[in-house]
């Protein structure tokens, strides 16, 4: 990365979409104490913020009094922590909730917390009377760096993950860095897959970058702003190309055809796996199946492995705690991926790092041979 570092002011990142859906996503340290100009520049008297509980106790007051001073009233909907909100009952309490706040078609709907606040109060807010604007604050790093960018809202069903949703823009983004300071090491650790993740689709030079600077990410340091950045530019880029994943976005999903298996067969259970574990399973096997294809050299699928093992990440299937299945419980979890198509898996394959490409058709023979190894593998580990 050349950027430089630091910057006074937040940075902003312009996602230059069509059709009155362009947005900014502003990247700094004390967005939250400063969303209430931003917010009141979209025109709005009312927000409901939707948040959840671990949230909310940290950041909830300090947002309404920021936007109370910009003369914004606001409410609040809280959910419980985790996945397990991101399901039809959670879908039904934020929408009885905003309902019971009265929120109209001209108010702001806000999401304040990690991906799950995110992708369910998007999703609340692209069916709630058919539509009312939403604005994003993310509070996780999986957030900052992915979930609150490009419109993809929705819930789990039983059958898998995100199989319910919309696709609904943000009106702005805003990405309080220091709020992440306040995240558990484990939850750290699950959104920095999703940073990984940029520069393993597409940009090697970032992977580089990630290898020496993931340490001040995590730290809170300049490191962390940057990454970001990064990767919303990177997200921004794509999504401005491919909004609706008609082609190109689908790179976005690079490790997730394995890891929503892998969610889906833990039951959506934090304790055992969150989003950015499966993920790390997943861009760990989608690297070596690309190897063992002769499609990637198996030098880079032990750095992808080794350099996710290092940040305290899952690589492999026997790592997720109380086992996952076998091949073709896999198999069958993954047949519900959005990006079957005539009933065959397209995976996110790798010539090599940062040369991530879309493979339709892969052939289910042999990815349930891969797996049978690799959980043959796991056990001899
Ligand atoms: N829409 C998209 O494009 C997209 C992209 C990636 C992931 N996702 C979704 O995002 C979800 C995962 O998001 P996540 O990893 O943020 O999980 P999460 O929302 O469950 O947050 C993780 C945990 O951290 C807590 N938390 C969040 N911010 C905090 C803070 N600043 N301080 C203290 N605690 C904090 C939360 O309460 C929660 O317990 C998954 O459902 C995944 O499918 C969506
Ligand atoms: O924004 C996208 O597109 C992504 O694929 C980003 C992913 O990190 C994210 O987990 C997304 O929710 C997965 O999308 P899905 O369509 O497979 O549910
Ligand atoms: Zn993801």
């Amino acid at each position: 990365m050349t950027e430089p570092l630091t910057h006074p002011d937040p940075l902003t990142v312009h996602v230059p979409l069509d059709g009155g859906r362009a947005y900014d996503i502003m990247i700094g340290r004390g967005l939250i104490d400063a969303a209430g100009p931003h917010m009141a520049a979209l025109g709005a008297r009312r927000a409901a913020i939707v948040t959840d509980e671990n949230v909310g106790a940290l950041y909830a007051g300090r947002l309404q009094d920021s936007l109370g001073r910009s003369g914004l009233n606001s409410g609040i909907v809280t959910v419980a922590p985790g996945e397990g909100s991101k399901s039809y009952a959670g879908y039904a309490q934020v929408c009885d909730g905003l309902l019971a706040l009265k929120v109209e078609r001209g108010d702001l709907v806000v999401a304040l917390g990690g991906g799950v606040v995110g992708d369910l109060a998007g999703f609340a807010a692209a069916t709630l009377r058919r539509g009312v604007r939403f604005v994003q604050v993310p509070t996780s790093l999986l957030a900052q760096v992915d979930s609150s960018v490009g419109g993809k809202t929705g819930i789990n069903a039983p059958l898998g993950k995100n199989l319910i949703g919309a696709f609904h823009q943000p009106r702005l983004v805003l990405a309080d860095t220091a709020a992440v300071d306040t995240l558990s090491e484990r939850e750290m650790r699950a959104g920095y897959a999703e940073v990984a993740k940029y520069g393993l689709i597409a940009d090697p030079g970032f992977f580089d970058w990630c290898e020496a600077h993931w340490r001040g990410i995590f730290s809170g340091g300049p490191e962390r702003d940057a990454a970001v950045a990064a990767c919303c530019r990177a997200k921004a880029a794509v999504v401005t190309r491919d909004e609706r994943e008609d082609g190109e976005r689908a790179l976005l999903n690079l490790g997730h055809t394995f890891g929503h298996a892998l969610e889906r067969l833990t039951g959506y259970d934090a304790a055992r796996l969150v989003h950015g574990e499966g993920v790390a399973i997943g861009m760990a096997l989608a690297f070596r199946f690309s190897a063992r294809l002769g499609l990637c050299a198996g030098q880079d699928a032990g750095r992808v492995a080794n350099h996710l093992a290092l940040a305290g990440l899952p690589t492999r299937l026997q790592a997720v705690p109380g086992g996952c299945g076998d091949a073709d419980a896999i198999l069958d979890a993954m047949a519900q991926d959005k990006k079957v198509r005539d009933g065959a898996l397209t995976f996110i394959l790798a010539r090599g790092i940062g040369q991530s490409f879309i493979a339709p058709g892969v052939d289910r023979a042999e990815v349930a041979a891969f797996l049978r190894d690799e959980l043959a593998s796991d056990r001899d580990a």
